[in-house]
């Protein structure tokens, strides 16, 4: 490669896997040809072949961020899950804080894998859902901070009320939460997307079918129930009420303007879908 900076000599050829799936319904030549330029476009070339901030107009793909995450994903997961066992073997309490740094591992890294594998061109750094704003980050920070001073300064208390049970729904709720999230995000594929849209692309269809026929924001109820589920397994009492109050407030915002957006692309079709369908997160 050229280090001369002209943009044709900047071009990389890549052939990032795009699934052209068949059974999305939605694939047709024009998509895919438009997908696959908007891809290479947005690859993220550092150095004196660095394309102007300009040609990212959706977010960075950085590949080598991607890959410095994921490897940071993988391991804090891994060392996680381990401590937690060895932890949990040796009678610590301290399995707690080790346990949730891997659950939130496996959470992002799924979030930008699912992106990836069933929406490939908004596939970006973004994805990974780390920086998703700084209440997310102080939630996740203060649930940290509770169940660090809980096991290791008051643990006759955590003892008396974290039973065996409520451990073991806690993390039943992160299995199910986390699945029916990640398989939604599958279903929906190019459908889905982290930020909600205000306009209607094109190729957007109303996916009606897979989870979407039993819940009909199966992403949200997915993340709801997970978020709660971390708290219970922790043992976080003061993070249980705030992420029970912050999660339902949040998603009853998030899910009545998504709607309205979803009425003025589908019309009645969303509105027949919406009779039809539950949210089955309470009181939305
Ligand atoms: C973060 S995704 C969440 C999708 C859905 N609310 C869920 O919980 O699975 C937000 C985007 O999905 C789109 N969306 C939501 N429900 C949809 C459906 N049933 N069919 C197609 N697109 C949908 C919205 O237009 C929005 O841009």
């Amino acid at each position: 490669m050229a280090s001369n900076g002209s943009l044709k000599s900047s071009r990389v050829d890549i052939s990032l896997p795009i699934n052209r799936p068949t059974e999305k319904g939605n694939w047709t030549p024009e998509l895919d040809a438009k997908l696959r330029a908007q891809e290479a476009s947005n690859i993220q070339i550092k150095g004196p072949n660095a394309l102007a901030p300009e040609f990212f107009p959706h977010g960075k793909r950085s590949l080598s961020g991607i890959a410095v995450r994921a490897f940071c994903m993988g391991w804090t997961a891994s060392i996680g899950f381990v401590l937690t066992a060895l932890l949990v073997y040796h009678g610590s309490r301290l399995w707690r804080p080790c346990m949730f740094l891997g659950t939130l591992s496996v959470f992002h890294f799924l979030e930008f894998y699912t992106t990836a594998a069933y929406n490939t061109p908004i596939a970006y750094v973004a994805s990974f859902l780390l920086t998703n704003g700084s209440q997310y980050r102080q939630a996740h920070t203060l649930a940290l901070i509770e169940t660090c001073i809980t096991s290791y300064f008051f643990p006759g208390w955590l003892a008396r009320v974290h039973s065996p049970l409520i451990i073991s729904l806690g993390i039943v709720m992160i299995a199910v939460g986390q699945g029916v999230r990640s398989t939604a995000m599958a279903q929906a594929g190019t459908n889905f997307n982290h930020t909600v849209q205000s306009r209607k692309n094109d190729g957007h269809e109303l996916v009606t079918n897979g989870l979407y026929a039993y819940f009909r924001h199966p992403s949200y109820f997915g993340f709801f129930w997970w978020g709660i589920g971390t708290q219970l397994m922790l043992g976080n009492t003061v993070c249980f009420l705030g992420y029970a109050g912050i999660l339902w407030y949040f998603f009853m915002k998030r899910i009545s303007h998504e709607e309205k957006h979803l009425i003025d692309f589908f019309g009645d079709d969303y509105k027949a879908y919406r009779a039809r369908t539950r949210i089955w997160i309470p009181f939305i």
